[in-house]
């Protein structure tokens, strides 16, 4: 419970109408969520306009409205406050309702396209193993030390942002960290909030059907580092040609990583294998479990993470070198049948060509490379035909199949994909719009050493149809076909 002027610290208002004094007890953006006590904040959205709700936030007892347009019938009792963003308002309200719990611990932001996932799940083992009550927010679970707390975005709203770092304080976190997407950036989940520092992966084609132009989402990534206070860090991957951008214009102490580029935080491949990655980094030479290229630049990244945290480099080498990856990333299933079986959460045209090109490097040459993959529907057209294209140039077999139609026709988002293969990719592929059905007929034509990447869903434990999720799971049906197909003795 707080006064209602208390909670709009820092919040730029346009007029008010009613008592600041009012006593709030929670805050909502949904007018579903409403209750006796409740700030109802009316945001604009991508499907309805919150405002269409004030009435009705009324009616099931909000005693303060914070919108971008006062309505005509403001009835007595019910404070109302203009604002000029109330995404941005909402960010800096919750902040302060919840007693601005990210100014008590080290938070840690982890933006770009592809990798944030795997960075934060690093850096939240990392710092259990160096002793820390720590926090994460990430696609797959949040987590207070190692209590679960259920995922259902890659960065929550605002008010369940706050609330989750606020149980993480009281739960004695001296550091949280968490993926930063480009959503939440725009859309002011994450205002408010006080960064220690904040990381850039990479930048690649992704979520064009919202940010609509490449130099939006750019600029979307860019806001976070833009952001960033005097005193914090600002670490980047200086390969990517996007890396000195978000530099361009943060008052955060600049820091670099990088395999090929002049960087503070350097290290060079030695080896890259199935079991996992030598790399010399910082003159130190160390083995680490992850797979694939891509992942030295994100073990680069968690180690800057943790130095420019203050912790010691040797001490922080020899933890990340006994973790593990992320669920669903490079996940290995292992059968009897002699067949590589690999799960993986590529879901964007630059991930779906690492791991391919990983595999690659990895066959002696006689295995066959079967990929099955699909691209989500509701989501960026433009990627599908790219995916596929990528698909079939790097494997030898490919099957087209579904991922998260959502409210598409699977058939359609089939017909985008095939769209991107060439006459001479065209005898190598095969369309299957049902996913198990897709991965059954992937391992009967798998031959003992042959490889199979499932790409696209990893950790997801659903396919989402419809508005409906269903129990689906890769890894397990990869499982079961292959044992069901090729009995092992
Ligand atoms: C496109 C998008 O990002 N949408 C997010 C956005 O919803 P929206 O703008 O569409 O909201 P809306 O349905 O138009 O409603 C507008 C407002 O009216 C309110 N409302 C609505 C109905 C009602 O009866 N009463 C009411 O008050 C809503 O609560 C909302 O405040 O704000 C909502 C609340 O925060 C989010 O749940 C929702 O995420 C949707 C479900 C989603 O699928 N988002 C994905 C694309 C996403 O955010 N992905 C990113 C990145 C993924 C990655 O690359 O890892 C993520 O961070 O997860
Ligand atoms: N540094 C990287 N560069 C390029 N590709 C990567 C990198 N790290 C991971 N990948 C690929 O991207 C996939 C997704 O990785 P991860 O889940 O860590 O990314 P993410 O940024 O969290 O994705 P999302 O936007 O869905 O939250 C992995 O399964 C892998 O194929
Ligand atoms: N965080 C990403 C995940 C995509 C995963 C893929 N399986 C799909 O459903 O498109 C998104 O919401 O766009
Ligand atoms: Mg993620």
């Amino acid at each position: 419970m707080a006064a209602l002027k208390d909670i709009l610290y820092k919040v730029s208002l346009q007029s008010v109408s009613g008592n600041m004094e009012t006593e709030v007890t929670s805050l909502a953006f949904d007018s579903r969520k409403v209750q006796d006590g409740t700030a109802f904040v009316a945001v604009k959205g991508t499907q309805v306009d919150g405002h269409e709700f004030i009435s009705s936030s009324i009616e099931s007892g909000a005693v303060a409205i914070i919108c971008e347009e006062m309505p005509q019938d403001q009835p007595e009792g019910v404070a109302f406050i203009q604002v000029q963003d109330s995404s941005k308002a909402l960010g800096f309200m919750a902040a302060n309702f919840y007693g601005n719990p990210s100014e008590k611990l080290k938070l840690v932001g982890v933006t770009g396209t592809n990798g944030k996932t795997t960075c934060v799940t690093l850096l939240h083992q990392l710092f259990r193993a160096l002793g820390y009550n720590t926090g994460l927010l990430s696609t797959v679970v949040n987590k207070i030390n190692e209590e679960e707390l259920p995922a259902t975005h890659t960065t929550p709203d605002a008010i369940t942002l706050n609330e989750t770092l606020a149980q993480m304080v009281s739960k004695g976190c001296t550091h949280c960290f968490m993926e930063s997407s480009s959503h939440a950036i725009v859309q002011n989940r994450i205002a408010g909030l006080k960064y220690q520092g904040a990381v850039f992966t990479n930048l690649s084609h992704e979520h064009l059907d919202y940010h609509k132009t490449f130099d939006e989402y750019i600029k979307a990534k860019k806001l976070l580092f833009d952001n960033l206070p005097a005193g914090s860090f600002a670490l980047v991957n200086y390969d990517d040609k996007r890396g000195p951008i978000m530099l361009q214009n943060t008052k955060a102490w600049k820091h670099k990583f990088a395999l090929k580029s002049f960087a503070d935080y350097k290290a060079k491949i030695l080896s890259n294998t199935l079991q996992g990655l030598e790399l010399d980094i910082s003159g130190y030479t160390v083995w680490f479990k992850l797979i694939g290229d891509f992942n030295a630049y994100n073990l680069l990244a968690v180690f800057g993470t943790a130095v420019l945290l203050g912790e010691e480099e040797t001490e922080v080498l020899e933890q990340l070198s006994n973790l593990d990856p992320a669920p669903g990333r490079f996940e290995q299933v292992i059968t009897n049948t002699g067949i590589t079986a690999l799960v993986d959460y590529a879901h964007t045209p630059d991930a779906l060509e690492n791991v391919l090109s990983t595999i690659k490097e990895f066959r002696t040459g006689n295995e066959t490379v079967i990929t099955v993959v699909g691209c989500g529907g509701n989501r960026d057209k433009d990627k599908r035909p790219i995916m596929a294209k990528i698909a079939c140039d790097l494997s030898d077999k490919v099957i087209l199949t579904s991922d998260n139609p959502r409210f598409e026709e699977p058939g359609d988002i089939l017909k985008d994909m095939q769209a991107g293969i060439t006459p001479s990719n065209f005898r190598k592929t095969l369309t299957i719009e049902d996913r198990r059905e897709a991965i059954k007929a992937a391992c009967a034509m798998a031959q003992p050493n042959d490889i199979i990447l499932v790409a696209g869903k990893g950790h997801e434990t659903y396919q989402e149809i419809k508005g409906v999720r269903n129990d689906f799971d890769d890894r397990k049906v990869l499982s079961e076909m292959l044992n069901l197909i090729h009995k092992p003795n």
